[in-house]
């Protein structure tokens, strides 16, 4: 077949270039990109060949060669692993299939500091090839294939794929050097990179120079088999930034082997930045899971739950069958166990980093505390513990608080744990709604994922305490007692509402003004500032709730609210006073500007601006005018 030129996809094309220019402080990366995609590759037909045995017969030892070719100015780096046909090269080098990608290149600030924590997060891979060579060429030729394919590009828009004879099997990357980059044809440098960054993985690297015997770089020992005590943190965290294609520091790295019922080795880590997927819909796991040392997958559904989806890291067990398909595996009552185990530890861990190292663990929490309040939602069994590890912010003050830090300060009479939802920390902790709690020294959690509303509405109580929104019914606060110097504030304020009379008939004027757009209008005892809030009626959806639903199209309708008007609020005195002589235009157009002003302050819209902005003229007017005018 006749050589084809293809365009890259726009996503690598972007790719390709704030990779050359932003990472290029720590181009030798690029090294660690590609013997890591040489080791997945051998891993993959390593656990393939258990089933057609015949795919690695002619070539069963797997390794990674680095060929320097001083002369031609060339570095090759061969793998005898799983390969690709023309239909993977054009998909794996020609397009970022990744689900996200959007997303993460539309993150990109043009800031390259900024920007290389998230390339960093993003994982670059090959791409990371043209930030030392001008041309990379790849031959390859699938495991079972008879004809290999040669790959070519300058890194600037197109590539070229043609069929080529004789190529071996596996992948052979040849980068072209640019001028200046000859250092990485140099032994010690390839060396030191490989000690770097590669000396655990489970696949020999070899150094090929000229007619020579190769040498091994690594130690090709796959790090979670040996012992504890003879691994360094360096060494560790070379490991993370292989199977995790990070560049961070691990926020937790542990390493443990399980014996009993199962036996299995787990060397998991917690990242310490956000991956650039967290948020996918897909929701996919990534530990990487190993049979006696030979790759399984890294898409196993049942090994770690969506909940636990930021860790990272590697699970190898001698119970599991390996010749049976992934879905398959997925069903195996030993991979449930092994899950089992698995939760549990990391759980216990993070209990121990709550307990014994707040600090730390509250750097946790703000990076991945949203993902892991999903358990409280999905996996009933585990709610207690999760319960133990929720952090919130709330109306106590900065910083973040456990559910048992609430509790230590509840007031007398105090029944609920009240918390608020909301998008945003700021607006919520200025909500109206919360004028009545803060008057009484009462503590709301500030809760502001979506998350959230889901899993309050699934925990009906934290110890005998109910969860309470401050949104939704009554506000329940008559029980519960204030200070003693309060107490008398609080006879003055009744002292200063409206007449009951008074208040009675501005409601009837209220109600029959607003009609179906309120479920009812009542007098608040939530309010000590605002004249007026919208909160959801008991057993209605919550509003935030309600929201966010619309805000992805789940949802059209708006269920009415009810309209709690402060009977101790001046406009709120003056309207039940002039409501003693019946219904008015004035009257009717402040009850719709009262609405409209709860729904703002609650994120909504008004329900009709343009009638609203002539309202609030009028209103204004009457403010201004002089008198008798
Ligand atoms: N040596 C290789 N042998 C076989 N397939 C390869 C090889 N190198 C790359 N690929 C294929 O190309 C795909 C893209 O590689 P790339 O390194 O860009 O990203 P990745 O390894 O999937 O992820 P990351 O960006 O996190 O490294 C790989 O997923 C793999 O399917």
């Amino acid at each position: 077949m006749a050589e084809e030129k293809l365009s890259f996809q726009a996503e690598v094309a972007r790719v390709l270039d704030i990779v050359v220019h932003s990472l290029y402080s720590q181009k030798e990366i690029f090294l660690r990109e590609l013997i890591s995609n040489g080791s997945d590759a051998c891993d993959k037909l390593r656990w393939q060949s258990i089933t057609e045995p015949e795919l690695i017969a002619d070539d069963p030892e797997f390794r990674i060669t680095l060929t320097p070719n001083k002369d031609a100015k060339t570095l090759t780096v061969a793998d005898n692993g799983i390969g690709m046909n023309r239909e993977d090269l054009i998909e794996n080098l020609g397009t970022i299939a990744r689900s996200g990608t959007g997303e993460f290149l539309k993150n990109l600030t043009g800031d390259s500091k900024k920007d290389i924590s998230l390339i960093g997060q993003f994982g670059v891979g090959f791409y990371s090839a043209f930030m030392v060579a001008d041309t990379v060429e790849v031959i390859t030729r699938r495991a079972g294939d008879a004809h290999g394919w040669r790959w070519t590009s300058d890194g600037t828009g197109s590539f070229t794929v043609a069929e080529h004879e004789n190529a071996p099997r596996g992948t052979t990357v040849t980068l072209h050097l640019k001028d200046g980059e000859e250092e990485f044809l140099e032994e010690f440098r390839l060396r030191h990179v490989v000690k770097t960054y590669s000396d655990h993985i489970a696949i020999p690297v070899l150094l090929k120079q000229g007619d020579e015997e190769p040498q091994t770089l690594n130690e090709a020992s796959a790090l979670w088999t040996r012992p504890r005590n003879e691994i360094t943190d360096e060494q560790y965290k070379e490991f993370y930034h292989h199977v995790a294609h990070a560049f961070d520091e691990p926020w937790l790295t542990l390493h443990y082997k399980a014996e009993g019922a199962i036996e299995y080795t787990g060397l998991l880590y917690i990242p310490s930045q956000k991956p650039f997927d967290l948020f996918q819909p897909d929701r996919k796991q990534h530990v990487r899971l190993y049979v006696n040392r030979v790759f399984i997958t890294d898409d196993c559904e049942g090994l770690v739950p969506a909940w636990l989806r930021f860790v990272r890291g590697v699970v190898d067990s001698p119970d599991l069958p390996l010749n049976v398909s992934r879905e398959m595996l997925q069903h195996n009552p030993m991979l449930r166990k092994i899950q089992n185990g698995l939760v549990n530890k990391l759980l216990g861990e993070l209990k121990k980093k709550a307990e014994n190292e707040p600090e730390a663990y509250a750097s946790f929490w703000e990076t991945f505390g949203a993902v892991l309040k999903e358990g409280m939602y999905e996996d009933h069994e585990r709610r207690d513990k999760l319960t133990d590890l929720l952090r919130f912010h709330t109306t106590h003050g900065d910083g973040l608080h456990s559910f048992a830090d609430y509790a230590s300060r509840m007031k007398e009479g105090q029944k609920h744990v009240y918390y608020i939802t909301g998008d945003d920390r700021d607006a919520i902790s200025q909500s109206p709604l919360l004028e009545g709690y803060r008057a009484k020294g009462v503590e709301v959690l500030l809760l502001t994922d979506p998350i959230d509303e889901f899993w309050v509405a699934n925990m009906p109580t934290y110890k005998e305490f109910s969860l309470k929104s401050v949104a939704a019914g009554g506000a329940d606060l008559k029980d519960i007692k204030k200070e003693e110097s309060e107490d008398a504030k609080d006879e003055d304020q009744k002292a200063d509402e409206a007449p009951k009379e008074d208040l009675d008939g501005l409601i009837t004027v209220l109600k029959a003004t607003l009609g179906e757009r309120v479920k009812d209008v009542r007098p608040s005892d939530r309010l000590t500032e605002s004249p007026v809030c919208l909160v959801a009626e008991e057993g209605d959806m919550p509003m935030h709730l309600e929201r966010l639903l619309r805000a992805h199209q789940q949802k059209d309708s708006e269920t009415p609210r009810v309209l709690e008007i402060n009977p101790g609020h001046a406009l709120i005195k003056h309207m039940a006073a002039k409501a003693k002589s019946g219904p008015s235009p004035e009257l009717e157009d402040m009850g719709y500007l009262l609405l409209d002003q709860a729904r703002i302050v609650e994120g909504e819209a008004p329900t009709d601006p343009v009638a609203f902005g002539k309202r609030l003229a009028k209103v204004m007017q009457l403010g201004v005018a002089p008198a008798g005018a």
